[in-house]
């Protein structure tokens, strides 16, 4: 049996934009999904994802088309659920060639669809607890790659490669296309608030897309987030967390001029910039989730859990390691 867990992460800057090669910066969090995989003998994949409570079921199943889950609800939204799982273990099995089976076990303290990467540790995390099953294990970069490639196949093509390589390595990074690597980790003083929805990354991602062919003002829109991903990086170099937060404040309208923010997630927003927050956005996809807001002092997170609709509001830990080996 193997374990190995992988943190979440929060976008300082860049998300969306950075699928169109702009840069971003995120920060890994001490929020972690942990995988558990035993090799099977008889070829079989059964899952147990005790989290996935995607409109509240528990799932346990298996691959063969007579084995889906035995729940109440449609086919579509279990494949939604487990897509990203049944992914990373296909790169697993690419990695020796050997239609193996597995039992995986899945625990995760990161919410799902919320902005936090679940999706990217997930995947990271199981795929190299598979790989270790199967006596390999790989580097981190081959561990990111593949993960990648899972976010790739799951979102239809449209996936940047920042979550998993912040996953698998932790830290602070920032992502160009295809030019991943650690930065220096910025002291800043993070405070996450969750209103307890989700939003589809895929669907988002797809709803940035069209607009951008439509109009040209998307295109613009998407370019201007690379100028204040730049504007950020100089700001965090020089340690200026008043110019940071601004930055962070421009990043957030931006992002809401292409349709990924929602009521609560600007609601959040506001409650955190009221409370003296030096900057606030959303973090991820969007759509519903998280919110990520700088604050030295306790007033955001403290006006952030009293804000009607935010369900849960936490100053965040920078994740120093990427993938943890467990056993
Ligand atoms: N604990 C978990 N167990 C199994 N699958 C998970 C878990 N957490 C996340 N996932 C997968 O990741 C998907 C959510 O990813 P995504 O929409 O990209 O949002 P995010 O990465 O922001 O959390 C879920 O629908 C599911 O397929
Ligand atoms: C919107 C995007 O930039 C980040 C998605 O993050 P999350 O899955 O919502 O945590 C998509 C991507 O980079 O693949
Ligand atoms: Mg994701």
């Amino acid at each position: 049996m193997t374990r190995s867990s992988a943190p979440g992460k929060v976008y300082l800057f860049g998300e969306h934009a950075v699928v169109y090669d702009e840069p971003a910066v995120l920060c890994a969090i001490e929020r972690r999904a942990q995988v558990e995989v035993e090799q099977r003998s008889d070829g079989k994949l059964r899952v147990h994802a005790e989290d996935l409570s995607l409109d509240g079921f528990t799932v346990e199943y298996g691959a063969a088309a007579d084995d889906r889950p035995d729940v109440d609800v449609s086919e579509s939204l279990v494949t939604a659920a487990t897509q990203y799982v049944d992914s990373a273990i296909e790169q697993v099995r690419d990695v020796t060639g050997d239609e193996v089976g597995f039992d995986v076990t899945i625990e995760s303290d990161i919410p799902l669809g919320a902005g936090l990467g679940s999706s990217a540790a997930v995947a990271v995390a199981a795929i190299d607890a598979g790989t270790r099953a199967l006596g390999t294990t790989l580097e981190s970069d081959e561990l990111a790659d593949r993960a990648y490639r899972t976010e790739y196949e799951v979102q239809e093509g449209q996936a940047s490669r920042a979550d998993t390589f912040c996953s698998a390595t932790g830290g602070a990074v920032r992502v160009e296309g295809d030019d991943c690597r650690p930065t220096e980790s910025p002291d800043v003083p993070i405070v996450i608030g969750f209103d307890g929805g989700a939003g589809d990354t895929g669907e988002l991602v797809s709803g940035v897309r069209s607009l951008r062919e439509e109009y040209d003002f998307a295109a613009d829109t998407v370019e201007a987030i690379g100028d204040v991903v730049r504007n950020g990086e100089e700001a965090l170099v020089d340690d200026d967390l008043e110019e940071v937060g601004d930055l962070m404040n421009f990043n957030h309208g931006l992002l809401s001029a292409l349709g990924v923010s929602s009521r609560s997630l600007d609601t959040m927003v506001w409650a955190a910039r009221d409370a003296g927050a030096l900057g606030a956005k959303l973090t991820g996809a969007g759509g519903g989730g998280c919110i990520v807001a700088l604050d030295p002092t306790p007033e955001a997170e403290t006006a952030l859990s009293f804000t009607p609709g935010c369900q849960e509001a936490f100053r965040a830990e920078l994740a120093e390691t990427g993938v943890k080996r467990l056993e």
